[in-house]
């Protein structure tokens, strides 16, 4: 895993479906041990990208290499494991019997004790997977996948649909996991799940990087914050004409002063005018990730 060559490399990669472009020319390297999010909504060709990683399709135009091999080499020896977000599993056998049956179907696996415990699973190894709730099913496909000790995880949107605690209990293995070098991708549109379990975003849209950076790095590029002030018939063109706003709408009796330094606009509001009830707020991942997209999720 410590080698210099890149875990995922991607160079010009497209993939069209008839008159569908949903990937248009990625270029994305990612080297060992990474954590990397790909973010971005639905339709914007997470998918689409990560099945040309895991030789599942192969691009229209463009390379996919992984650690330095074609993806289905890659995946003949073991160096990709995938847990994607549905199906794979049978319902009448327990935990421990389908990372058992998983593991027959290996040449040479892990301790099936050892991954089910780093799934966090060990406790309900005898549960038929049917009684299983949606969380504890992707951590039984994430021990599924970690039986071959794969150098690169890939994870297609593991948490839709599970609530916050498993979503927590889910990361909280991956994270463990991926301390002791394993490079991890997945697919997200959580935004607040790129933001606190990857080290580096990747913000997708419509089949284009369209950001690449850590969490900070994608908030500061589109950086600046919001002024509310309560304001009778406020000086919208006075306000506008302020070094650094963006933006200024009035809402009731409110004005929204969007800038890229909040304390011209606050001065502006205590001195000049007899704004009261002034509220500064940062901006948050989901308003960059707007911004920068022009997409509503
Ligand atoms: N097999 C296919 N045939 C035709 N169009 C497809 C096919 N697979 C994907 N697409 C289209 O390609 C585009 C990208 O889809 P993709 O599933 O890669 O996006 P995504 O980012 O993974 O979205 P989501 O978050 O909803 O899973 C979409 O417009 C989708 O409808």
């Amino acid at each position: 895993m410590s080698s210099s060559i890149p875990a995922v490399s991607l160079s010009g990669v497209t993939k069209h479906f008839g008159a569908v472009q949903a990937v248009r020319g990625i270029d994305l390297t990612i080297e060992p041990g990474e954590v990397v999010a790909f973010l971005g909504p639905n339709g914007a060709g997470k998918t689409s990208t990560i099945d040309m990683m895991l030789g599942l399709s192969e691009p229209t135009s463009g390379s996919a290499q992984i650690l330095g091999l074609e993806p289905r080499d890659a995946i003949a020896r073991g160096l990709v494991s995938a847990v994607m977000q549905t199906g794979g599993l049978l319902k009448d056998i327990t935990v421990r019997e389908t990372v058992a049956y998983t593991a027959s179907l290996f040449v040479h696996t892990r301790d099936i004790d050892d991954v089910l415990a780093e799934a966090g699973i060990t406790g309900i190894a005898d549960r038929k997977v049917e009684k299983c709730s949606g969380g504890e099913q992707q951590r039984l496909r994430f021990a599924m996948a970690l039986l071959s000790d794969p150098a690169l995880l890939l994870l297609d949107e593991p948490t839709t649909g599970m609530d916050v605690e498993g979503r927590r209990t889910f990361w909280s293995a991956i994270r463990s996991d991926a301390q002791k070098g394993r490079t991890v991708l997945f697919a997200t549109h959580y935004l607040e799940e790129a933001d606190q379990y990857a080290d580096r975003i990747v913000l997708i849209s419509h089949g284009k990087v369209v950001a690449d950076g850590s969490g900070s790095e994608i908030k500061s590029l589109a950086s600046g914050r919001t002024v509310r002030a309560t304001l009778n018939q406020p000086d919208t063109a006075a306000l506008a004409s302020l070094p650094g706003v963006d933006n200024v709408e009035v809402r009731g009796e409110s004005v929204y002063v969007h800038a890229k330094d909040s304390d011209v606009v606050a001065r502006y509001l205590l001195n000049e005018t007899s704004a009261r009830d002034l509220e500064i707020t940062a901006q948050g991942l989901e308003e960059a990730f707007l911004n920068l997209t022009g997409d509503a999720t």
